[in-house]
């Protein structure tokens, strides 16, 4: 199956401009190295994405750390300060962290305007255009986040490309495999469009390398892209207004070890908030389906499923979720599933390693009775 042009521009035009999370996009030059070993063996694009060198997506957290800390290292141009009002660390030490943190990179590009100060997807869409403009790479990666989900269809179809969305696979240079019907099939995909191959990569199914595995002692060079020979409003078409954001102290939905969902049975917000116990003894994620966000008891943010976050946790449990498929389509790839439910029958025990049937709330009240408080 191959993507019609028509399908990138029809994609373009439906994305919402709505920014969840500070990201950057960073395209890299594969380095002599590694273009060898793809000539000499195109099997090796089979290798996990952390391996895979054409880009990756910088965290806000880890940006403002002025380190680089996302689970894909391959990378790349660090183009984009995140932080709102430019007090922390710089640009520059983020640059530099991307220089040093995975053999495969040769190159970092920095991309410093005032015009890229904000994370609006149609000026990063419009940098990474450009950047291919001069650069001429075969591969653009981005992770299948929001933000990455939201420049990279922008910038496919300012190239006249067709991005390929959601990879779990690498098969070859230019076969990829992707899953389809919210997750019920699987669908190999050979892209035979031109150049730059524009993928966003589902870094779930490919292993997490900490950065010390990576790290290098010879920083790759960093260059510093001449904004300027873009012309005067080349990036200058959309205006930021505010972001939101929600300050908390667990970890990522996306990256988490351990997610605790609950669905629509919790019945309101407040007694959601015995998820939210649970997770804080857990030292875990909080997540919900979609049911529960529609009925307002947590924010869309903490969706997971096929229009909300995919997760692949060591260890996810579901407190009075049904399992729809469009629920396991974003949770399937736990480690180990761990579901309570009333209805024995809940299709959410097909995929269950450990199933309990019984009423969350005698259930979740006794867990929290028993569980050891986090120190
Ligand atoms: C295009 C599309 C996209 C969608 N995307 C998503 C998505 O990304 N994520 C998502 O989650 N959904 C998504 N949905 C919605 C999905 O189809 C389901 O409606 C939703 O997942 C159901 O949520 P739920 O399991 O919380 O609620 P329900 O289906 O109502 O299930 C509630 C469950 O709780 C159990 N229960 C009730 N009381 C108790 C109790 N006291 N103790 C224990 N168990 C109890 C019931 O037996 C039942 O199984 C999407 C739907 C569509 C059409």
């Amino acid at each position: 199956m191959v993507y019609h042009p028509l399908a990138t521009r029809h994609r373009y035009t439906k994305v919402n401009n709505v920014f969840t999370k500070l990201s950057s996009i960073i395209i890299f030059n594969p380095s002599e190295e590694l273009r060898n070993r793809n000539s000499r063996n195109a099997q090796s694009f089979q290798r996990p994405f952390n391996h895979f060198p054409c880009s990756f997506k910088l965290q806000t957290s880890e940006h403002e750390g002025g380190s680089i800390n996302a689970p894909s290292v391959s990378a790349v141009e660090a183009a984009k300060s995140l932080s709102d009002d430019n007090s922390g660390p710089s640009l520059r030490e983020a640059a530099e962290h991307a220089a040093s943190c995975h053999p495969y990179i040769s190159q970092v590009l920095m991309a410093d305007s005032d015009k890229l100060t904000y994370p609006l997807a149609e000026s990063w869409a419009r940098l990474v255009h450009l950047v291919q403009q001069k650069g001429s790479y075969s591969h653009i990666v981005t992770a299948s986040g929001s933000f990455g989900k939201n420049i990279l269809p922008r910038a496919a179809a300012l190239l006249d490309v067709s991005p390929i969305t959601d990879v779990i696979e690498i098969s070859g240079s230019h076969k990829f495999v992707r899953p389809i019907y919210a997750g019920n099939a699987l669908c190999t995909v050979r892209y035979t469009g031109s150049d730059p191959c524009m993928l966003t990569i589902r870094s779930t199914s490919f292993p997490v390398v900490p950065i010390s595995d990576n790290a290098r002692s010879d920083a790759a060079p960093i260059s510093q892209i001449d904004l300027s020979t873009f012309g005067e409003d080349a990036i200058d078409k959309s205006r930021y207004i505010k972001l939101s954001s929600q300050n908390s102290e667990r970890p990522d939905l996306g990256n988490a070890r351990v997610v605790i969902t609950g669905g629509r049975a919790l019945k309101s917000a407040e007694n959601f908030k015995m998820i939210e116990k649970l997770a804080e003894k857990l030292g875990a994620a909080v997540g919900a389906t979609r049911a529960a966000v529609d009925a307002g008891f947590v924010p869309n943010d903490l969706q997971v499923g096929q229009t909300g976050k995919i997760v692949a946790p060591e260890l996810y449990m579901a407190f009075g979720v049904s399992g729809a498929i469009q629920h396991l389509a974003g949770m399937r790839d736990s480690k180990v599933i761990v579901a309570v439910n009333k209805d024995a029958d809940a299709p959410i025990f097909q995929v269950a390693d450990y199933g309990l049937v019984g009423d969350l709330f005698e259930v979740i009240p006794e867990l929290l009775e028993k569980l050891p408080e986090k120190k």
